[in-house]
């Protein structure tokens, strides 16, 4: 049967890229979304974004909605210091399996927990499962209707605390209205905008990131 495309593309992360090597590993499937199959990885630019505020916050533990390939997961994973806990939570079993091979090919596998399922299951069951009491940065990246339910469920469930930071994904494109009226409109947040582009393309989108006031 035909192979997908989360499949193309670790195949061409394995021809083209140095196993052990995270920059090789995000370079190889950058070119691949350029040059071979649009996918829809955060990408270069608005993965510089990422990797500053990650860089800035220098979290002790992280939280990722929405592994997808595992692209946004090694450029994370490949910034943390030793004892970093980090979990990423992938909702389609086809795509973890191939982010799974990605990170293990980034030689990033001993830095990340992958966790299949629905993040409405999972997030309440977190400091149970993980010995996690909160998250000092969290990477929305998964369906964008989840964005404004699941942040509410970190709110009950008491996983922020004062000073976590959230960076939300494609608030412009395809966009998360309901979030972003929520975070900016919140006085328990503190919001930027961070305009970019919308993956390998010229279309209008950026990052949301809120800090957590307690
Ligand atoms: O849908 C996206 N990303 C979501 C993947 C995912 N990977 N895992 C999940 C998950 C994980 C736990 C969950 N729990 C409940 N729902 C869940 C969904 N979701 C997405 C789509 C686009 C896009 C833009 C323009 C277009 F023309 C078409 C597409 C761009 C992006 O940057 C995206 O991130
Ligand atoms: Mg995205």
């Amino acid at each position: 049967t035909r192979s997908t495309r989360p499949q193309r593309m670790l195949k061409a992360v394995q021809k083209n890229a140095i196993r052990g090597n995270p920059e090789s590993v995000i370079s190889a499937i950058d070119y691949f979304c350029k040059h071979s199959e649009w996918a829809m990885n955060v990408g270069d630019e608005k993965g510089c974004i990422l990797d500053s505020v990650v860089t800035e916050v220098d979290p002790s533990t992280v939280l990722e909605l929405g592994t997808y390939c595992g692209y946004s997961t090694v450029r994370i994973a490949r910034l943390l210091s030793p004892g970093t806990k980090f979990i990423t939570v992938e909702f389609n079993p086809a795509s973890a399996e191939v982010a799974r091979k990605i990170i293990a090919y980034a030689g990033l596998q001993d830095k990340v927990t992958l966790v299949e399922g629905a993040s409405g299951d999972l997030i309440p069951q977190i400091k149970k499962l993980y010995g996690i009491t909160t998250f000092d940065f969290i990477f929305l990246d998964h369906w964008k209707d989840r964005y404004l339910p699941d942040i509410k469920l970190f709110e009950e469930y008491g996983l922020l605390g004062k000073g976590s930071v959230l960076l939300a994904d494609n608030v412009i494109c395809p966009g998360t209205p309901e979030y972003l009226e929520y975070v900016r409109n919140s006085p328990r947040y503190e919001s930027r905008y961070y305009p970019s582009h919308l993956e390998y393309t010229k279309v209008e989108d950026g990052l949301e990131k809120s800090l957590f006031l307690g």
